[in-house]
């Protein structure tokens, strides 16, 4: 069966991994009028036939790393209902699976972390390279033919954390100078039930990122519970999300609200690895968001020693695996919102934790 054939019948993750099948873009049209465009590999482009002026134009996108499988189910369930006319979005779609080969392999990536790859276009020595070049003309080409008279651009890059983490779901906001943080996506993490916000403070190489700076997009890396493997995922903590997403594909006006529930945190620091025998004071399953006190030694690179600083700091995605070089933790600090029509983060001078 052809990829497309597959796609029709509801199989786009297992169309998209299939390997034994040439790649053939194509493109045809549902009962209800949906145009469907598969345009690589994982990468499924959704149009209502009628676009009303302020339609949307969102991205989800999912198995950048490919061993966090939850992403990768949920996109798949998502466009199953949509090509089997179970819902009916009125939306742009661009849906993405993004590294199949990955998945195949249940691995975080086969040359390198493709997460750090859309700052640039990149020079394609792997196949990593190649995908995220890929990624970054599906980009373009979507939200470059918005026909909405004022775009609104979304785009939710769904992972799964390596550890465990002190927030079972959490989002985090790329920092850039454009208008990125409204009060409607920040309305939407509460909708989600995400447990926890983080606001980063300096641009990153991530996919999120990349629609952030590149496009306004109002863009969220989403960390959805832990990495595991295809099929044996439990989605019973993620209802809300996958309803929060339902929502909002679908046009489900919900209130413009904001509240206590979801931690705030800001990245406090970025730190990278500047030499191969790095280390970090802690064990490998300690909980990402385990706080330190201020002064408290973390972590060690070559001859330098980091401690916590001012009112003590937490760790997020420690890793001291990663490529000299590349970020190895993020130190963050809990914060608080001012919920304006952009979102603004203030630091708490004296935060709890
Ligand atoms: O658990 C981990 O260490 C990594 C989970 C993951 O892939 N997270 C993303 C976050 C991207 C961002 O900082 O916005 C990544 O590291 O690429
Ligand atoms: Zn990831």
């Amino acid at each position: 069966m052809t990829l497309i054939e597959q796609i029709k019948r509801g199989q786009f993750l297992k169309a998209t991994c299939d390997f034994s099948q040439p790649f053939v873009a194509g493109e045809w049209v549902l009962d209800s009028g949906l145009h469907c465009q598969l345009l690589y590999r994982g990468v499924l482009q959704i149009t209502p036939r009628e676009l009303a002026s302020d339609v949307k134009d969102i991205v989800l996108s999912s198995g950048i790393h490919g061993d966090e499988t939850a992403p990768v189910e949920l996109v798949q369930q998502i466009a199953s209902s949509v090509v089997l006319g179970q819902i009916q979005p009125v939306h742009r779609l661009l849906l993405i699976i993004a590294h199949p080969e990955a998945i195949n392999h249940q691995q975080r990536f086969m040359a390198e972390n493709m997460n750090r790859l859309f700052q640039v276009r990149n020079f394609e020595k792997n196949n990593e390279c190649r995908i995220a070049n890929a990624l970054q003309l599906a980009i373009n080409s979507f939200y470059g033919t918005s026909i909405a008279i004022k775009p609104e651009r979304w785009h939710l890059d769904l992972h799964c954390a390596i550890r465990p983490s002190q927030h079972d779901t959490f989002a985090i906001s790329p920092y850039t100078d454009k208008q990125t943080r409204s009060n409607k996506l920040f309305s939407f993490i509460h909708h989600a039930k995400l447990d926890a916000v983080l606001l980063s403070n300096t641009p990153s190489p991530t996919f999120a990122w990349y629609s952030a700076e590149y496009h306004g997009a109002q863009a969220l890396t989403v960390e959805l519970g832990r990495v595991g493997k295809l099929g044996q995922n439990d989605f019973t903590v993620l209802v809300p999300f996958q309803d929060a997403i339902l929502q909002l594909i679908t046009d489900v006006t919900l209130p413009i609200i904001w509240t206590n529930e979801v931690e705030v945190y800001q990245v406090s620091r970025t730190i990278v690895k500047r030499h191969p025998e790095f280390l970090f004071t802690f064990d490998d399953d300690v909980a990402n968001f385990t706080f330190f006190a201020e002064g408290h030694e973390f972590a060690v690179d070559g001859d330098k020693k980091y401690v916590a600083d001012t009112h003590g700091e937490a760790v997020v995605f420690p890793n001291r695996h990663v490529v000299v070089g590349q970020r190895a933790v993020l130190m963050v600090k809990k914060a608080s919102l001012i919920f304006d029509e952009q979102v603004r983060v203030y630091a708490k001078s004296n935060p709890s934790y």
